[in-house]
Order: structure tokens, then C-alpha cells, then sequence
């Protein structure tokens, strides 16, 4: 019977898993699928590598309001489904592992209570995280969890990209610059050096726009500045999230509007952004769809930050010989992309409308002053690999 590692990726609307086949030190995928909709429209599917369909189940929404439900759900599907697979361990994505943790680490009692402490810092996606794992501690002492942070990739900034302009006690306290999705990076960095290697090595700003969404300046492969930071709220506003925004309004809202502290979290984590601005859908899709002037106000607005935010970030690195759009909206939304360089057209940025169009990795012209990709993304490879790479050093 083969070796196998189960990834899960537990998020605040959608749950992600993959099954690998261990292959020496590389991984084969045995099976893929994800419970999306929770709460809203919940549906468990599953897929062979192959592509065939191994579930396709819609849930009603109150049969699966939580996440925990979509857990439980989802791991009775696993296990009478998993027969033959010798799991050897489960690597979990975890958004924040603040100061304590830059590498991945096996999960004990004493590393799961310092993870549920940073609960507070990434309110939509840590405890999601973390259910996960105490579960199957529980039910499998023997098995091992290993927690891959998004954090982890930006732990080696340069001091610049990790402060706040505040007062030093708070930076010693822990108040940092983390930077999230790094799961995401590191894979699309190394996807890019497997594609065009020189420019992989060099100046490069990758964009994940997705339902959360940030941009990251690398330079050789290693992450320089990102535009997340203390927690996942910051930089370009996302889905719900209202992405930077002056601490001013914060105070206004609380010392004026008297909002209590969760009122102003709720309002800044889930009803800002895309949906906030637009008062229609946190769904981009949604939002090319309306006629509604606010549809087409939020969608410009997201441009202009993405753009804004790849020209600050080709500062950090010296300029820029590669630009990469990931994830929901950077791999499948071609108006998006081009609106983006087009913004981007006085720096020499130029796209190819027909490669665009279809998606190919090379979407620039020629004449472009950086070449421009689209790669999809993959955090569960890369988590199944650290996983790996653990098991195998302890
Ligand atoms: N074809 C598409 N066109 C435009 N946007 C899309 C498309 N498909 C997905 N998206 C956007 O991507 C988002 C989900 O991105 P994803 O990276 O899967 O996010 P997450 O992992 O945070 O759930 C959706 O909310 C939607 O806005
Ligand atoms: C950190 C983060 O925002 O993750 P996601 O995009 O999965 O919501
Ligand atoms: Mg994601």
C-alpha cells in the first residue's frame, strides 16, 4: 500500500483538500475537492486526477451553516473514501504564524495553543484553521499535523518592509508587517523559475487576487515587501475586506459612531471591499455582470489599487522584469488583467490581447517592458511538499 499525504485547506467560506501519493520526494495527486458555500450554497465535490467526478453533492444551507459542519461532512466523505490510502501525516495551511513560527511545524498541544493566540489577528481564517487539527489530534494521536503558515514566506523581509511607523515597543510587542498568502508565492515563484528561470531570478511583483487579494515584490525568489501586513485587512481591498485604509476612519467610527470594537471588525472584515463598495456581490463575476454604476466603480477601483500597488512594490525591488497574476481573479479574468496593465502602460507595461484572452502563461507583447504571466496557483502542493520534506527530516 503507498504512502499518502492529505492536505487541507480550511478557509472562512471553502475547504480545500488533495490527496498525494508519496513519489520519493515528490507527490502525485490521487484525488482533489473542496466543500465551497458555506452557509450560502454548499456543495462537496471531489475529482480523480484523471478529472472524473468522485462526489458532486449539493447541501441545503442550513444543513451546513458552519465551517465545522463542512468539516465534519467532509471528513466522513474522506474516510469512506480513502480506503487503500496509507495516510502518513496531514499538512494544514495556517494563515498566522506570527513571530514564533517561519518554518512549518508538527502540531503538539503547547504549538496549537501559541497558533489559537493569533486567532485575533486573522479573525475570517485561524480558527478554521486550527479546528482541523485539534479534531484529528484527537481522533489520531499517532498522526502527524503539520501547520504551514502564509506568513512563513515573508519572515526574511528587510527590516523597512516589516515596520509600522510607530513607536519601537510595539514592533518588539510583535506589531509587524507578517504578509499573508507566502503558501501561494513560494509556489508561483517556483512554477515561474520552472518556466523562465532568468526572470524568475530577477525583479518580479506576483499579484494573488482572489477572494482575498495581495500583491508581493520578490527579488531572486525571495520575498521583499508585500501589501498584507499585521493581518489580512490590509493593502487592496478584497472580496469583503477593505484593504488599506486611514486609521483615522477607525477612530471616527468608533469615537463618533460609538462602534463597539466587533462592529468595527465585522464592518472592515465582512462587509467592505468589493461587496461594500458596490452594495451588489463580493463576487467579481457578480460585478461584471451588473448594469449598476457601483459594480463598475468597485471593479475600477480594485484596478487602480492593483496597479497602484505593483508600481510601489517595483520599488522595493529596483524595477521589474516579470509581473504574474494567481489565484480566483488573476488566473480567470481576463478584463481584470488588462485593465490592470493598461494602468501600467506608462511604465512600458504592455499586454497581448489574443494570449490575455486565452490565458497563456506569456500574456505580454514583446515590447512590453516586463514580461507578464498567468500562473495558476497551487497552496496545497505546497503544503503537501513541506509536509513531506518534514516527515522525512524528523
Ligand atoms: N471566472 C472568473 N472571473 C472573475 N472572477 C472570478 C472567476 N472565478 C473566480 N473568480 C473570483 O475569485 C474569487 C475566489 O478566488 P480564490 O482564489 O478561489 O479565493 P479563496 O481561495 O480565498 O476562496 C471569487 O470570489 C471570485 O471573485
Ligand atoms: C490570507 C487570506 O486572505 O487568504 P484567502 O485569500 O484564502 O482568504
Ligand atoms: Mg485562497
Amino acid at each position: 500500500m503507498s504512502e499518502s499525504i492529505l492536505v487541507i485547506n480550511a478557509g472562512s467560506s471553502s475547504i480545500k483538500f488533495k490527496l498525494y501519493r508519496v513519489e520519493g520526494a515528490d507527490l502525485a495527486v490521487l484525488l482533489s475537492g473542496h466543500f465551497s458555500g458555506i452557509g450560502s450554497r454548499p456543495h462537496l465535490s471531489a475529482k480523480d486526477p484523471e478529472g472524473a467526478q468522485l462526489v458532486d453533492r449539493a447541501y441545503g444551507a442550513d444543513e451546513v451553516r458552519t465551517a465545522s459542519d463542512a468539516q465534519n461532512l467532509a471528513a466522513d466523505w474522506l474516510r469512506d473514501n480513502l480506503h487503500g490510502a496509507r495516510i502518513i501525516g496531514i499538512g494544514h495551511r495556517v494563515v498566522h504564524g506570527g513571530l514564533a513560527y517561519s518554518h512549518p511545524v508538527r502540531v503538539d498541544a503547547e504549538v496549537l495553543r501559541t497558533l489559537e493566540s493569533f486567532i485575533p489577528l486573522a479573525p475570517l481564517h485561524q480558527l478554521g484553521n486550527l479546528d482541523p487539527i485539534r479534531v484529528l489530534m484527537e481522533r489520531r494521536p499517532d498522526l502527524p499535523q503539520v501547520a504551514c503558515f502564509d506568513t512563513a514566506f515573508h519572515r526574511g523581509h528587510p527590516d523597512i518592509s516589516d515596520r509600522f511607523a510607530v513607536p519601537e515597543a510595539l514592533y518588539e510587542e510583535g506589531v509587524r508587517r507578517y504578509g499573508f498568502h507566502g503558501l501561494s508565492y513560494e509556489y508561483v515563484s517556483g512554477a515561474l523559475a520552472g518556466l523562465v528561470p532568468d526572470i524568475a531570478a530577477g525583479r518580479l511583483v506576483i499579484c494573488h487576487l482572489g477572494s482575498g487579494a495581495s500583491c508581493c515584490a520578490l527579488k531572486d525568489g525571495q520575498s521583499i515587501e508585500t501589501t498584507m501586513s499585521f493581518t489580512a485587512l490590509d493593502g487592496l481591498p478584497m472580496g469583503t475586506r477593505c484593504g488599506a485604509l486611514d486609521p483615522g476612519v477607525i477612530l471616527h467610527l468608533i469615537e463618533q459612531r460609538g462602534m463597539s470594537a466587533h462592529d468595527v471588525g465585522s464592518l472592515l472584515y465582512k462587509e467592505s471591499g468589493l461587496l461594500g463598495l458596490s452594495g451588489i456581490s463580493n463576487d467579481m463575476r457578480e460585478l461584471h455582470e451588473s448594469s449598476d454604476p457601483r459594480a463598475a466603480l468597485a471593479i475600477r477601483f480594485f484596478c487602480r489599487k492593483v496597479a497602484q500597488s505593483i508600481a510601489a512594490l517595483a520599488v522595493s525591488v529596483g524595477g521589474l522584469d516579470g509581473l504574474v497574476f494567481t489565484a480566483g481573479i488573476g488566473e480567470n479574468d481576463p478584463e481584470i488583467r488588462r485593465r490592470v496593465v493598461d494602468e501600467l502602460g506608462w511604465m512600458g507595461l504592455a499586454i497581448d490581447t489574443p494570449a490575455n484572452e486565452n490565458g497563456a502563461p506569456l500574456i505580454s507583447t514583446d515590447e512590453s517592458r516586463a514580461a507578464i504571466f498567468v500562473i495558476a496557483t497551487d497552496e496545497e502542493r505546497m503544503i503537501g511538499l513541506h509536509t513531506l520534506r518534514l516527515l522525512n527530516a524528523s
